[in-house]
């Protein structure tokens, strides 16, 4: 078992010549020093680059501190946020906690529930989840670098009067969390007004790169997982990128092959994982990669599948639909937990020829026949290599992909760090909402809408 994550391209030699990988050396190395020099675009959002190894230890002990209260006065914890502010830690607990963490009886999980809201504008979702919550007790922590983000907003409003409802306002303030900018935004204003505990994403760190900061680790903590390994691991995975030279380093090795095989056609990269546990990982990197890269026209769509269940969906279209994707297995070396097929008496399922094996062997067969599969198919598949599934590791995994995505922004020529193109649908909404100033636009709007009907 190797000590740390491996990024592996060696199936994917047929549709990448080692004169090619050489021939990206000169770029990748200017990229780099464009990004940790900050002479790149996007410069004011480099804090992520030293955070595993610069973070305030005093925030790290508040956070540590809050989540032992939560877990002590709360059955339910409400985590509220979207995008960055929402994805890296449901992809942390889904990863490192039970897969079926808040059904499982609490003798087992030993922590609050733990669910996510405010990553969309579904009454039904929120009426479901007041279902849940019935009258037991609990939290929020709710989660917004801007602090004017709408779905998130709507969402604390909702829930915030429940809390109030059920507490009283004095009380319910204590059960708030608010992770914010440190000084503006709506939401930094409510919680000095209102007096909630509040944490802050640094002005630095955008929120697809802030993971490892309170954004992440209060609602991971909260989940009983343990922040501090999965700091380690970022800080090993981040002097692994700054040190390791060109030929070893996974992380700058990715971003290039994923760049070759972009200039060969291949325009969608297909996250691939056969642990469900491992579903929000790919969510989490997709917003990573798709905020990051796809601007002026260019990038690398990022998808995601989760195998085997997606072979019986998409797998025929990986196989032998149009030839423009490539596939990155997130691949765990060594499963955490065993169960082995016995034999049975009268072997009517055919399945006899089994016995003995453990199912992960099985899943690691399925992961190398598809591959193999795949290859022949003529998709190039590309190997994330994690040893065991822990926080170690995850943190390994998530610095890895932060890296790997500023070095191919800057191959790209985009600027990895900002994200214009969401502001659209943002604009359209709020015009169509009446929120004032928007008097213009909602106008032409509804003249739009009309002539479409
Ligand atoms: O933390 P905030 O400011 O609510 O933003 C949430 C998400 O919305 C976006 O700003 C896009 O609108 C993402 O970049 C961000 O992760």
């Amino acid at each position: 078992m190797s000590s740390k994550l491996s990024f592996d391209y060696s199936a994917a030699k047929k549709f990448i010549s080692p004169t090619e990988v050489e021939m990206m050396k000169k770029a990748v190395q200017m990229a780099k020093e464009q990004l940790i020099s900050g002479m790149g675009p996007g410069s004011d959002y480099l804090g992520w680059i030293d955070l595993p190894i610069n973070y305030d230890k005093d925030e790290f002990n508040k956070i540590q501190k809050a989540a032992e209260k939560i877990k002590a006065d709360s059955d339910v914890l409400l985590v509220i946020g979207i995008g960055g502010s929402y994805l890296g830690a449901r992809a942390a607990i889904e990863f490192l906690r039970h897969s079926f963490y808040n059904s499982v009886s609490k003798e087992i999980r030993k922590t609050p529930e733990i669910y996510f809201v405010g990553n969309n504008i579904s009454s039904t979702y929120m009426n479901h989840l007041r279902d849940v919550i019935g009258d037991r007790d609990f939290s929020i922590n709710v989660i917004s670098k801007s602090g004017t983000t709408t779905e998130p907003a709507i969402a604390f409003r909702i829930f915030k009067k429940l809390l109030i409802d059920k507490y009283g306002k004095e009380e319910a303030a204590k059960r708030i969390y608010a992770t914010t900018d440190k000084s503006k935004g709506a939401l930094k204003n409510l919680a000095t007004s209102e007096g909630y505990e509040s944490f802050v994403v640094p002005d630095d760190i955008g929120g697809r790169f802030s993971v490892l900061t309170a954004v992440g680790l209060l609602p991971i903590a909260v989940s009983g997982a343990d922040i501090a390994k999965l700091m380690e691991g970022a800080a090993s995975m981040r002097k692994h990128c700054l040190e390791a030279p060109y030929e070893e380093n996974d992380s700058l090795l990715y971003a290039a092959i994923r760049n070759i095989l972009l200039k060969k056609g291949k325009t969608i990269e297909i996250l691939v994982n056969y642990e469900p546990s491992l579903h929000y990982v790919s969510e989490w990197w997709k917003q990573l990669y798709g905020e990051s890269e796809g601007k002026d026209q260019k990038g690398i769509y990022p998808a995601s599948v989760d195998f085997t269940t997606d072979l019986h969906s998409m797998g025929q279209f990986i196989q032998d639909g149009q030839r423009t994707l490539f596939e990155t297995i997130v691949n765990i070396e060594n499963s955490s937990s065993e169960i082995i097929i016995e034999e049975e008496e009268v072997d009517l399922d055919g399945l006899n020829y089994l016995a003995g094996k453990s199912v992960d062997f099985i899943n690691k067969s399925a992961m190398k026949g598809t591959l193999l599969a795949h290859t022949d198919g003529n998709v190039p598949n590309l190997l994330v290599n994690l040893p065991m599934q822990n926080e170690y590791y995850l943190g390994q995994l998530f610095y890895f992909f932060e890296f790997a995505c500023g070095i191919s922004g800057y191959l790209l020529g985009v600027n990895p760090f900002d994200q214009p193109g969401v502001e659209s649908y943002k604009r359209n909404m709020f015009a169509l909402l009446g929120k004032p100033g928007y008097e213009t636009q909602r106008e032409e709007l509804l003249k739009r809408l009309e002539g479409q009907e």
